[in-house]
């Protein structure tokens, strides 16, 4: 089974057991390699998790770099800001050290000319991944795969590394990096809490197409994929 499915009795031993796994995963991405990138995603789910991880002590976070799974295209003053949410609630304390690797290069609307200088600066990032933690909306997106993006298909399909996205449901334009470069990775997370989507992911793994629910591209991709829930 490459779906390993674990649940938690709360947010905060969730969180816990989580940091424990992507800390373990970056140890040894630094011991095999000498150093190690992750990406995270950003949302309402991941501020425990990002501040038991941020508060581990028995890492080199001088040898981490931590970027995104995808960003908003908004400036990191912006509540809505992935960036912003990783600095104020995991690179603090121990953690404040790592290089932070941001998506997002100002303006109103990616162009081409920031995808490409966004995909030049990711292309200085150790591979594989360390580790890959994706969330998951209602919708069945996860990273900014949404249902009826206009780039979709490139997003699912592309070597990337990333490429920018509107959709509907997406709030503002993305960034986000590809199926395929997330998949190079050592570890591959999905993090999700509460009933909702609980649900949603019942779904995601029954038939039906991708774009309905984008998420079922890594729910099908075949990599091996640990997911994290608590109610
Ligand atoms: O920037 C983003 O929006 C994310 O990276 C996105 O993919 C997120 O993981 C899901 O939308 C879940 O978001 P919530 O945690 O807010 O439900």
């Amino acid at each position: 089974m490459t779906i390993d499915r674990r649940s938690f009795a709360d947010k905060s031993t969730l969180a816990k057991e989580l940091a424990e796994a992507v800390a373990d995963r970056i140890r040894s991405a630094i011991a095999e390699r000498g150093e190690a990138a992750i990406a995270v995603s950003g949302g309402s789910t991941p501020g425990k998790f990002f501040g038991a991880l941020g508060k581990t002590r028995d890492i080199d976070w001088s040898k981490v770099v931590v970027t995104l799974v995808d960003e908003r295209w908004v400036d990191e003053t912006s509540d809505r800001s992935n960036a912003l949410l990783v600095n104020e609630k995991m690179l603090q304390g121990p953690a404040a050290v790592a290089r932070f690797l941001p998506l997002y290069s100002g303006g109103e609307t990616p162009d081409a000319d920031q995808i490409e200088k966004t995909n030049a600066l990711v292309s200085s990032l150790p591979k594989p991944f360390a580790a890959v933690i994706l969330g998951m909306g209602n919708d069945g997106h996860t990273a900014s795969f949404f249902p009826g993006g206009d780039t979709l298909s490139d997003a699912l399909s592309a070597e990337g590394p990333t490429l920018a996205i509107h959709a509907p449901g997406a709030g503002e334009p993305r960034i986000t990096f590809t199926l395929p470069r997330l998949l190079e990775t050592d570890g591959l997370y999905l993090h999700i809490e509460g009933d909702e989507k609980a649900a949603v992911l019942e779904t995601a793994l029954g038939d039906g197409p991708i774009e309905d629910m984008p998420i079922r591209a890594v729910l099908r991709s075949g990599a091996p994929l640990a997911i994290y829930w608590c109610p």
